[in-house]
């Protein structure tokens, strides 16, 4: 199943490549940690900024985005927080939907706003090394919404970006968990083509070797699921999930090939330096194989639309033909009217988003919800329905 991630094919992609080689060389890397609820995706941010300001690592302060709006404490200070923008309590009762409506929408708001967020990060991008974003704790709600796509392709089309996969190694010993936590990271790899890095965190409470030999040797997993309980059913004959999960295993030993994997504990900060070294790993990875496979996708578009476009054009153009060879006295009078054009000003009020290094009252909150609702300064948010 697992194809490896497409490389540069044509000379032009090379050449691409070649030409964001220089462009990237100086700047910083982007961070995207993605993980289940609880595997400690806020502590590990939180670990990585610690390491990030510690001046004998020779590293510069990074700079951070939440995209978390419903989360209440976050260990770390964010330069970029979704919850100065939008009032997640009040998407969820203006909007009448449950908690995780709330933050979907919350974050969709947020999205439409990014190019502003992205002009903040752009200005701030020659004085750290480091973007980190940390995302929703509810995984679906990033990783398959058109908000996530959107962000996610944004920074990656502006910065070299690593996918950081946070992983709660304690809740993976049992195979069934590992390999479904595999499948959500293999999905995610190729929803979004990026350069990942599996993280497996907690290793104070449980050591990882057990997840590395899993993934170096399919056959020490299926030893494993063997003796796992549950594996045989009444009859002492394996599971229709037992043998699902052994097919899966040589399915996934492809996939794990793609991948870097790194033991880290974001509460004693061990491993934190490996991951740091996978990331600059990844840089080279994604200058090699994301970003001629991005200009190709763009030139792609680009040329979908504009073919689009000239069809649109021809076929009206003939349309025109045909309706003044009908009636040329009409023709004659068909003339644009001035007094008839419209207003362009459609109203949109500016949403700023915020940037916590540079504003003198951090954290003043923006209530885009009652902008909504109040008439003079009208923004043009989605309505409810
Ligand atoms: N022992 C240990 N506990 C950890 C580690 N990392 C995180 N935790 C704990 O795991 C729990 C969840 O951590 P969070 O950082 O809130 O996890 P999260 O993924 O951000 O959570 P959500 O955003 O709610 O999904 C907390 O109780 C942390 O203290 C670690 O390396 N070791």
């Amino acid at each position: 199943m697992a194809e490896p991630i497409p490389g540069p094919s044509t000379s032009a992609a090379a050449a691409a490549a070649s030409d964001t080689n220089t462009s990237t060389s100086k700047k910083p890397s982007v961070i995207i940690t993605i993980g289940m609820a609880g595997a400690g995706k806020s502590t590990f941010v939180q670990r990585i900024n610690s390491y990030l300001h510690t001046s004998e690592n020779d590293t510069r302060p990074p700079y951070i985005l939440n995209l978390d709006p419903a989360v209440l404490n976050l260990p770390f200070e964010a330069n970029i927080d979704i919850r100065d923008t939008v009032n997640y309590a009040e998407v969820m009762k203006q909007y009448n939907l449950g908690p995780n409506g709330g933050i979907l929408t919350a974050l969709n708001l947020f999205t439409t706003k990014f190019d502003q967020v992205l002009e903040l990060v752009e200005k701030r991008a020659e004085t750290t090394d480091h973007i980190i974003l940390d995302t929703p704790g509810q995984i679906e709600i990033f990783t398959w919404s058109a908000s996530g796509a959107i962000i996610t392709d944004a920074i990656a089309s502006s910065f070299p970006t690593v996918i950081a996969y946070i992983i709660d190694t304690a809740r993976c010993v049992a195979p069934a968990t590992f390999m479904s936590n595999m499948l959500y990271a293999c999905s995610i790899m190729y929803k979004t083509k990026l350069p990942f890095v599996l993280v497996f965190n907690k290793t104070d409470v449980q050591p990882h070797d057990f997840a590395l030999d899993w993934m170096a040797d399919f056959e020490a997993f299926q030893a494993a699921l063997a003796t796992h309980p549950g594996a045989r059913d009444a009859e002492g004959e394996p599971t229709y999930m037992n043998s699902l999960m052994n097919s899966m295993s040589l399915v996934l030993d492809e996939f794990y090939k793609h991948l870097k994997a790194v033991g880290v504990s974001s509460m004693t900060g061990a491993g934190v330096k490996e991951f740091f070294d996978a990331v600059e790993e990844s840089r080279g990875i994604y200058e090699r194989d994301y970003l001629p496979e991005l200009e190709r996708a763009r030139a792609m578009r680009e040329k979908t639309l504009q073919d689009a476009k000239d069809d649109s054009v021809n076929r009206l153009m003939k349309d025109l033909a045909v309706d003044r060879a009908k009636n040329p006295q009409a023709a004659a009078n068909d003339r644009w009217a001035e007094e008839d054009e419209e207003d362009e000003d459609d109203g949109d009020a500016e949403v700023n988003i915020i940037d916590r290094s540079e504003e003198r009252w951090p954290g003043q909150y923006i209530d885009v919800m009652s902008m909504r609702r109040g008439g003079a300064e009208e923004i043009n948010w989605p309505r409810p329905g």
